[in-house]
């Protein structure tokens, strides 16, 4: 069953006195709902995403997932990265075992558990290689397989087909959010590709920078799968560019005013 996230009133400073990387960042996620978070470089996307799940702790405010405080990792949430971080001396099936094996599985239920996701991710042939041997893609699919294992209720993803070949990364986009809607998955997944964000999510949320903030959010209704070149795709799409490019213009605005308000106070002394 997928879990409802709460981000409740989220500011974040990485040192005392500095400005705020997150602002006053407030949304809900509902269970099963699969949200993608956007927005330029550095304006705090992984910041929040370690937040949820449980790898730092917001300066004020917090998140709860199921109304309880996140204060630490868990197995119920699983995070996958842009690069698979797997064991290169270990097996596919054992690698994709690791995190049952870690909560003391025994090896034969775990390994039968592990079947069941690597033949669904396409990998049940290559379950006794070494995975060093597989493509960037198959080293994806196991880390998602070794994600999946442990039954999670929720799904982070910070750009985790970014390094993958187009085929790869576009089967993947179709792939994840229908593992995620067969097991009622809840994901959130960071990404810089306006694209990646309309084929996989059913809400796409704006950030802006300095500070960091949600500044704008769109319902994907679209049907499953999606097609890049569908109008609704490509409606939502030039949707999306506007409401960025009017955050842009706003900060600009913003930004000038400013530096206005701070000459005309140095004119006045
Ligand atoms: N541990 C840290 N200590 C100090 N500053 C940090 C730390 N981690 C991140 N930052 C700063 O916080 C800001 C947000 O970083 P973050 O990685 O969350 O951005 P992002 O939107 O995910 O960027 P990208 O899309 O490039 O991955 C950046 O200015 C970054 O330099």
């Amino acid at each position: 069953m997928g879990a409802t996230i709460s981000l409740d009133y989220i500011t974040h400073r990485f040192s005392r006195g500095a400005a705020p990387t997150l602002e006053k960042i407030e949304n809900r996620i509902e269970p099963g709902e699969m949200v993608a978070l956007i927005g330029r470089s550095g304006c705090g996307k992984s910041t929040l995403l370690h937040m949820l799940a449980g790898l730092l702790i917001p300066s004020e405010g917090c998140v709860r997932v199921n109304g309880h405080q996140v204060s630490r990792p868990s197995a119920k949430w699983n995070m996958m990265f842009q690069k698979a971080s797997l064991y290169p001396w270990m097996s596919v099936r054992e690698n994709a075992a690791l995190g049952l094996l870690f909560s003391g599985m025994a090896k034969t239920e775990a390994f039968s558990r592990v079947d069941e996701l690597l033949e669904m991710l396409g990998l049940h042939d290559k379950r006794d290689v070494n995975v060093q041997s597989l493509s960037g893609g198959q080293q994806q699919r196991v880390a998602l397989a070794r994600s999946l294992a442990t039954d999670p209720e929720i799904l982070l993803l910070d750009e985790p087909f970014s390094a993958l070949d187009a085929f790869t990364r576009t089967a993947l986009q179709e792939e994840v959010p229908a593992i995620c809607r067969d097991l009622d998955i809840t994901m959130v997944i960071v990404t810089h590709d306006i694209d990646e964000a309309i084929a996989m999510a059913d809400r796409v949320m704006i950030m802006s920078q300095n500070p960091g903030r949600i500044v704008g959010e769109l319902d994907v209704e679209l049907p499953w799968p999606r097609r890049h070149m569908d109008a609704g795709f490509q409606s939502l799409r030039d949707q999306l560019m506007t409401q960025f490019k009017d955050t842009d213009d706003g900060l600009a605005g913003r930004k000038a005013i400013t530096e206005t308000t701070d000459d005309d106070a140095e004119n006045a002394a």
